[in-house]
């Protein structure tokens, strides 16, 4: 599946193991991904993002939070001056479902020019 037909898709509720993707899947996704990276534990991706100053990093997050909103799916962010750490997981799962690919997807789409 590649980025934009991910970014293309829509989160669904999922709740439960059985929605846990595998190490296989989820290797698979991160290759549609650039710069997105297993988090150390293996239940969640995660991106660093730089920006030019404050405004924009705050642009940024307001973007990814409409977004998020919209797709009933909330990331864990991290923020400063110029930069933001953002971290999918789907906690009904207990780790890494399709759709915290799918909003990284997003993410990305929304930064696209
Ligand atoms: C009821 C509601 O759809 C769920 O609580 C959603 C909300 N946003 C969510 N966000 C994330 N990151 N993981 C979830 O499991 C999750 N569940």
């Amino acid at each position: 599946m590649s980025h934009t037909e991910l970014a293309s898709q829509h989160c669904q509720p999922r709740k439960g193991k059985e929605h846990a993707l595998d190490a296989a899947q989820i290797a698979a996704l991160l290759q549609h991904l650039p710069g997105w990276q297993l988090s150390a534990d293996g239940k969640a991706i995660v991106k660093d993002f730089k920006f030019a100053d404050f405004h924009r990093t705050l642009g940024f997050i307001n973007a990814v939070g409409f977004m998020a909103n919209h797709e009933d799916h909330h990331p864990d962010l991290e923020a400063g001056y110029g930069h933001c750490h953002l971290l999918w997981s789907t906690h009904d799962v207990g780790g890494l479902s399709l759709n915290d690919f799918i909003c990284a997807a997003r993410v990305e789409a929304l930064l696209a020019r």
